[in-house]
C-alpha cells in the first residue's frame, strides 16, 4: 500500500460544543489507525492541535506547515513528525495543497472557510482533481452546502459546482470514504 496523505483543514479554536473536539480526536486516531498521513496547519491550538495530537499518537506521519509569523499566535505543535516553516499564508496554502493525496474539511472559522474556498476554486479552474470532503459534524456544513446552493440558484456558478465537493455526516463515513479513495 502506497503512502496516503490526508490535508486536513479545520478550526484554530475548540469550536463551542465537546462533540468538534471528540470529532477531531476520533479523525486524527482514524488516520493513524490506518496509516494514513495528515498535513495541517501546524499549530496546537484548537482542533488542530486536537486532529494532529491524536494522530500522532496512533502513529500517523504528521506534517504541520505554519508561517514563521504564525509560530507564536498558533502555538507551533513541537514533537511533529515534520514541521515546514514557510514566508507567507501563500506559500503555506501551496504546501498544504500540494501534499494532499485528499482533502478533508472539518469545522472551523473563516481561515478554514478561506482554505476550503481556495482548493474548491482552484479546482473550478481544472488546476487539480483532488476529492474535497467536508464532514457535516453537528451540520455544520449546511450553511456552507445552502450557500452554493444559492449561488447556483441566483446563476452564479454552474450546477457541476456541486461535483467539486462532498459532505459526509461524520468520522467514520470521511475515513471509509478515504479508504475507498486510497484503493483499500
Ligand atoms: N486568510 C487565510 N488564508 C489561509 N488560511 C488562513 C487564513 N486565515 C486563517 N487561516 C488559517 O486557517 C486555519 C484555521 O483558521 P480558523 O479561522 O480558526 O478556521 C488557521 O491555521 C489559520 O492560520
Amino acid at each position: 500500500m502506497g503512502s496516503f496523505s490526508v490535508t486536513v483543514f479545520c478550526g484554530s479554536s475548540p469550536g463551542a460544543e465537546a462533540t468538534y473536539g471528540q470529532a477531531a480526536q476520533a479523525l486524527g486516531a482514524g488516520l493513524g489507525q490506518r496509516g494514513m498521513n495528515l498535513v495541517f496547519g501546524g499549530g496546537n491550538v484548537g482542533l488542530m492541535g486536537v486532529t494532529a495530537g491524536a494522530a500522532l499518537e496512533a502513529g500517523s506521519h504528521v506534517t504541520g506547515i505554519i508561517p514563521d509569523f504564525l509560530r507564536k499566535r498558533e502555538v507551533e505543535f513541537h514533537g511533529l513528525s515534520e514541521l515546514i516553516v514557510t514566508d507567507s499564508m501563500h506559500t503555506r496554502k501551496r504546501r498544504l495543497f500540494a501534499l494532499a493525496n485528499a482533502f478533508v474539511v472539518m469545522p472551523g472559522g473563516l481561515g478554514t472557510y478561506d482554505e476550503t474556498f481556495e482548493i474548491l476554486t482552484w479546482k473550478q479552474l481544472g488546476q487539480h482533481a483532488k476529492p474535497i470532503i467536508l464532514v457535516d459534524i453537528l451540520g455544520w456544513a449546511q450553511p456552507f452546502v445552502a450557500m452554493i446552493e444559492q449561488t447556483i440558484a441566483r446563476g452564479f456558478a454552474r450546477e457541476s459546482v456541486r461535483d467539486l465537493f462532498e459532505v459526509v455526516a461524520d468520522v467514520p463515513a470521511v475515513l471509509a470514504r478515504l479508504e475507498e479513495l486510497r484503493g483499500d
